[in-house]
């Protein structure tokens, strides 16, 4: 069994995460953090894992995480690169849902995140936890960054078409929109019912800390540059993100094929068949990725959809799915979920 601390229990991630380990054959959770709410038993505050998680909430200094073989960091932004040398000296592994490992050029980290890298030698040897790219470097990770909520849903769509070089990279456009969840469990006015409910806006268009982590990803798939227009949107659901991708042909291929080939091998990749429009509904609750590409009219104009859960194939599944291949598991083990409908 594999000795497991969270740090973050009470955040969406963090609650997800539980819910993904609690019925996870090989994972014994020994520790979950909390500042605030500090020995209150998990399941007072999430009912939903009475019966599965008999833990109370600990502080973080409480929580002896050195003893653990692997600790999730379900925390803001700049949390986990202040633990990551003491864990890593002392033989943990850590999977960090944040973002503080994902961008390997630290000044250009520093400059979207608007702090200083308190770990910058450690950045080098983070792997960027996309399994449908990083499979093998995964294996052997200490630190394991796992990719942002947008950044997966993109990557994973235009991923076939920008490794095999069939588009004008030039100009690939973004178009996405994430539920609310996406923006965590803290309060804030913009995520207020009477804000967030029956509306509809895009926000970030000048720039979003995601675009240089997707065009980090994109350029290490097409092994040159690539011009990225991300435009974020916020949309009156809970779970969910709905990117929309635009990418023009410079190949006249047959992009279904292409699609189907590439992640024929992917157990939570699926292409759905030509016509599709995939639903966030689809793959709620679940670690899927769900994909349909289009030729609007046979233009040389591709159109692809790609739906994830924004927590679980975009933060605590694909970081279980991470895990699993860190500890030589099955990588499906844990996440064999069909997705909730309605
Ligand atoms: N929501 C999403 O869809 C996604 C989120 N992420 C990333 O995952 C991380 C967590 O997100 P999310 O769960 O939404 O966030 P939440 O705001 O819902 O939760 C944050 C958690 O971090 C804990 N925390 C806050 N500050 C500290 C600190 N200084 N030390 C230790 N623990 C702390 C809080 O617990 P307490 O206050 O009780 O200690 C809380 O449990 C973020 O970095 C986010 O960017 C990534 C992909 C998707
Ligand atoms: C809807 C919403 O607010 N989404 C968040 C992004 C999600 C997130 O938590 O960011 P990481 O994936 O980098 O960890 C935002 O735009 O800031």
């Amino acid at each position: 069994m594999i000795k497991i601390g969270v740090v973050g229990g009470t955040g969406y991630t963090g609650v997800e995460l539980l819910r993904l380990l609690a019925r996870h054959p090989e994972a014994n959770l020994v520790a979950i953090t909390s500042r605030g709410d500090a020995g209150m038993p998990v399941c007072d505050m999430f009912p939903s894992l009475r019966g599965r998680v008999d833990l109370r909430f600990v502080t973080p200094q409480d929580a002896a995480l050195d003893r653990c073989d692997v600790v999730f960091f379900a925390t803001p932004n700049g949390i986990a690169m202040q633990q990551a040398r003491e864990l890593v000296d002392a033989g943990v592994r850590l999977i960090d849902l944040a973002a503080d490992f994902r961008i390997r050029d630290v000044a250009e980290w520093e400059k979207w995140y608007g702090m200083k890298h308190a770990s910058p030698e450690l950045v080098a040897e983070a792997v960027y936890g996309l399994p449908e790219r990083n499979r093998e470097r995964i294996r052997s990770a200490r630190i394991l960054a796992n990719p942002g909520c947008y950044p997966t849903a993109v990557q994973l769509g235009f991923l076939p078409l920008v490794e095999s070089g069939v588009v004008d990279l030039s100009h690939l456009i973004a178009d996405v929109k994430s539920g609310v969840s996406g923006a965590g469990r803290k309060a804030e006015v913009h995520t207020l019912f009477a804000e967030a409910a029956d509306n509809f806006k895009a926000y970030a268009v000048a720039g979003h800390r995601h675009l240089p982590e997707i065009r980090q990803g994109l350029e290490a798939m097409a092994g040159q540059g690539v011009g990225l227009t991300f435009v974020p949107h916020l949309t009156p659901m809970i779970r969910g993100i709905h990117a929309t991708l635009y990418a023009r042909l410079s190949t006249d291929v047959n992009v279904q094929k292409l699609f189907e080939e590439r992640y024929q091998d992917e157990l939570f990749v699926d292409v759905l068949p030509t016509g599709s429009h995939p639903e966030t509904r689809s793959v709620r609750a679940s670690n899927l990725c769900r994909v349909a590409v289009h030729r609007p009219h046979g233009s040389d104009v591709v159109v692809v959809l790609s739906v994830i859960d924004n927590l679980v194939k975009g933060a605590a599944g694909q970081a279980v799915q991470c895990m699993n291949i860190m500890f030589e598991l099955d990588e499906s083990l844990g996440l064999d979920i069909v997705p909730v409908s309605p």
